[in-house]
């Protein structure tokens, strides 16, 4: 299978380069002076015990098809885990076991249970074990469409709150709100918040984040609040730090970095980490052992059993697929007409702050592009000028500069009509969509068409710009639903179950209780319904399983856009991308601001 060849691949190709990278030398060990939940037991210990049981969810009884069967997990102090897993869910659900999400059964036998680390002298998991995920809600917290947009324009009172003082305004060392103030500190207390101040000093420059903190938050690119997460997780001090995907969304500077500092804190305990990682990403070098997770099984061992065993399964696998892919592309020379022309555009906030320098681009119909950029170089930025979410999409203008979309100034294509001629999936965009309780999954899909997020229209396929359909055009988009589903629903990727009344049912299901990678494929199918003329993905695959990714890939390179379709994909993962430049895939790169086409 292609994964676990790109998986094989990097982690050979790729731990070399991350060995040199690891600059461990000036590193403060912060066990020497941490120890909220430190043991002073020095004997191996060990970190988590899992004997021969099945898990399940809770409220399943053991009759119930188990979510693992027959797991035998023990993790030891010394070695450093990762949890890979096909499906984005079964990967998240074994981590969230850790954190007592699912139940196990039989349990981890007392006194140990499953943190026998942390019984001697008994400590609490719930302060001591901590989860930070990158993946994807699948359950909003609430119904209501929030606008992502907010972070592009005049940032408003309510969005003003800062980094520093959003996530680490609890502490007192950063003077943000100071406690106690008529109270004097122990020397003790002194001491201890010296440490923290210095953890957090060191951690937020290694991590690039000093010069943000003074940023509102809602400014902040994916990656660089990611990066805080980590950090404000780190600085609460658990003793088991579980990161759920802490690459998603990094770029090729930030993994090295992060995966240092994650390395070196392991290392001393303070915290452990345990990673979970997806298929694509390259295996650090320093992870010992791996917990592969497939088709309900957990196969645990040390890295090389492991990585053998999956790469022989994948051969094995791909031997039985014909892998019979047409071009999507064709190889014809004629230049399509211009989607989108970009001459000198930039993007400049307050105090001069410049996220976009004179971007010359030219996006023609049928063109495939990768986007790429390091975190923070403005790939975010620039979609939004696309999509025309951003303020300064309008103010593009004078001799030397222009932006034009679809053929026009941008000033002179109302928002709501490029919305109906732009299909987007982006995490800002999944992470915003209303999962409001009695909303189908059809209705979702249908949103697409004119580019909305509250569906609408008899047959729930809107109502068009002009607020009515003709009977042709509605039934256009009805067959267009059936057509999307029929592509991507799960008939294309639920194994065994090829029979077609399976996408009829799956589009009556309620768009809220889908899983994650279930709700970020049904996204697609809301960005491709409408056949819009430009196509832009961004972390596309978010929280979809192995065989989603498969059906989806297949999908866009086999008609699932036409050509006269123009896409951009934003990935920092190169295998991530449907086309490869022997299909005419072109690459504009992002760096400090300034665009180049590669
Ligand atoms: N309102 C704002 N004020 C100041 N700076 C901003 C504002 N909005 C964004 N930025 C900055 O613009 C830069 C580009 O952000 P953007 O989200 O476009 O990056 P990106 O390439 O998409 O990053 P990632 O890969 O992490 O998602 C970042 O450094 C960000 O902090």
């Amino acid at each position: 299978m292609l994964r676990a060849r790109v998986l094989v691949r990097e982690s050979s190709r790729k731990s070399a380069g991350y060995a040199a990278e690891f600059v461990l030398s000036c590193w403060t060990p912060y066990s020497r002076v941490l120890h909220r939940c430190y043991s002073d037991n020095n004997s191996v210990k060990t970190i988590v015990r899992i004997p021969q049981s099945n898990i399940y969810r809770f409220g399943d009884s053991n009759v119930a098809a188990p979510v693992f069967r027959d797991v035998d997990w023990t993790v030891n102090e010394g070695e450093s885990w990762a949890v890979i897993g096909s499906g984005s869910n079964q990967k998240t659900a074994l981590l969230r076991t850790l954190l007592g999400h699912l139940r196990i059964s039989p349990p981890p036998p007392p006194p140990g249970g499953l943190f026998p680390f942390l019984s001697d002298p008994p400590r609490d998991p719930h302060t001591c074990v901590s989860l930070v995920s990158f993946a994807h809600r699948p359950h909003a917290s609430g119904s209501a469409f929030y606008d992502y947009t907010a972070r592009y324009g005049a940032v408003r009172d309510e969005d003003r709150i800062t980094l520093r003082q959003s996530m680490f305004g609890e502490y007192d060392f950063l003077n943000v709100q100071p406690k106690d103030g008529s109270r004097n500190k122990s020397a003790s207390e002194i001491a201890q918040e010296q440490v923290k101040k210095d953890i957090f000093e060191d951690l937020t420059t290694r991590l690039g984040l000093s010069g943000l903190l003074d940023l509102p938050l809602v400014a902040l690119s994916n990656g660089q609040t990611r990066r805080a997460r980590i950090v404000k997780a780190i600085l609460s001090q658990p003793e088991l730090l579980v990161l759920d995907e802490p690459l998603t969304g990094l770029d090729f500077n930030n993994r090295p970095t992060l995966l240092s500092v994650l390395h070196s804190l392991h290392i001393s305990n303070s915290p452990r980490i345990i990673m979970g990682l997806r298929m694509q990403d390259p295996v650090p070098e320093w992870i010992t052992h791996l917990a592969l997770v497939k088709d309900g099984k957990v196969f645990a061992g040390t890295k090389d059993e492991v990585l053998a065993e999956y790469a022989a399964q994948a051969l094995r696998d791909e031997e039985k697929r014909s892998s019979n892919v047409s071009r999507i592309v064709s190889g014809t020379d004629e230049e399509g007409k211009a989607v989108v022309d970009m001459k000198n555009v930039n993007v400049i906030y307050e105090q001069k702050r410049k996220v976009l320098k004179g971007i010359d681009w030219t996006i023609r119909e049928g063109e495939r592009w990768h986007l790429q950029g390091h975190n923070g170089s403005g790939k975010t930025t620039l979609l939004s000028l696309l999509t025309g979410d951003h303020p300064q999409s309008y103010t593009q203008l004078g001799s030397t500069s222009h932006l034009h979309l679809f053929s026009r100034p941008r000033q002179r294509i109302s928002t709501p009509h490029l919305r109906s001629l732009i299909g987007v999936v982006s995490p800002e965009l999944a992470n915003a969509f209303p999962r409001r309780a009695g909303v189908s999954v059809w209705e979702v899909v249908g949103t697409g068409f004119d580019g909305t997020f509250v569906p609408g229209g008899a047959d729930g396929v809107g109502v068009g710009l002009e607020g009515a359909l003709s009977d042709d055009v509605r039934q256009w988009r009805v067959d267009r639903v059936r057509e999307v589903l029929k592509g991507l629903g799960p008939s294309s990727w639920a194994h065994g179950n090829e029979d077609a009344g399976i996408n009829d049912a799956f589009s009556k299901r309620d768009f809220a209780d889908l899983s994650a990678g279930e709700q970020s494929i049904v996204l697609l199918m809301r960005a491709l319904v409408s056949r819009p003329q430009l196509v832009l993905l961004d972390e596309v695959w978010s929280g979809m399983d192995d065989a989603m990714v498969q059906a989806a890939r297949r999908y866009l390179r086999e008609g699932g856009v036409e050509h006269d379709q123009a896409v951009v994909v934003i990935s920092h993962w190169e295998e991530e991308v449907p086309w490869g430049v022997e299909d005419g895939l072109k690459r504009f790169k992002l760096d400090n601001g300034f665009g180049t086409e590669l």
